[in-house]
């Protein structure tokens, strides 16, 4: 297997989650996520360098401007941030495993800009109609409104992002979950081509919430 790591992007809620928990069930030892870094306080039974990288906010601002993060972000009054080290680390120190990252298309802009050398193979997982979305981020039951309205607007961005071509690698369709899985295994596995699916054109629930 290659060793380049798999950026998986998609909305939230589309299942990256779902797939990425599959592979580890069916690889268990080939995959590693990487340690972010945070402004956070360390708590009991944590290790720093295993659970996070735990720096001062000092420390944080000055790695985010040196260009070092893939993304960051406030949480809680708190920075959180994944380094282009850190998945380098993955391969480096993590017994060959290969790294999975689930990021925004924020994220993937600054990798393509920043850190191309990290040569990752790009993954959009998309809805199959932006109103299965919705369904999906409803259905979970772990979002407050407040928050599936906040994801729900952030998705489209990242649909815009992903029907402009050769925006990703491959465009896997998450409509049957079993199917998505094979075909995600495939591009990982480097079976390629592995047919790409498109993005599917705006419904009426996208073209709602973009014109309002
Ligand atoms: N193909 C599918 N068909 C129906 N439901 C699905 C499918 N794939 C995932 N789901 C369900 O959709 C919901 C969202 O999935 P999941 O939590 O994996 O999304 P996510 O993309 O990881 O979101 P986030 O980025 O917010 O963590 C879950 O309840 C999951 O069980």
């Amino acid at each position: 297997m290659s060793q380049r790591p798999i950026v998986l992007c998609g909305p939230s809620g589309v299942g990256k989650s779902t797939l990425i928990k599959k592979l580890f069930e069916e690889f268990p030892s080939s995959f590693g996520f990487s340690v972010s870094h945070t402004t956070r306080n360390i708590r009991p039974g944590e290790v720093d360098g295993q659970s996070y990288h735990f720096v001062t906010r000092d420390e944080f601002e000055r790695r985010v401007r040196n260009g070092e993060f893939l993304e960051h972000a406030v949480f809680g009054g708190n920075m959180y941030g994944t380094t282009a080290q850190a998945v380098r680390d993955v391969h480096e120190k993590g017994a060959g495993r290969r790294a999975i990252l689930d990021i925004d298309a924020q994220g993937v802009r600054l990798i393509k800009q920043n850190h191309p050398d990290l040569n990752p193979i790009y993954v959009f997982i998309s809805p199959p109609t932006f109103g299965t979305l919705k369904e999906r981020l409803e259905g979970r039951a772990t979002d407050s409104k407040d928050a599936i309205e906040r994801r729900l607007n952030m998705a489209l961005d990242e649909l815009a992002y992903a029907r402009q071509p050769h925006s990703f690698d491959c465009i896997i369709v998450n409509q049957d979950l079993a199917k998505a899985y094979e075909k995600l295994r495939s591009v990982i596995q480097g079976e390629v081509p592995v047919p790409s699916d498109s993005v599917p054109p705006e419904d009426e629930a996208e073209r709602l919430r973009r014109s309002s």
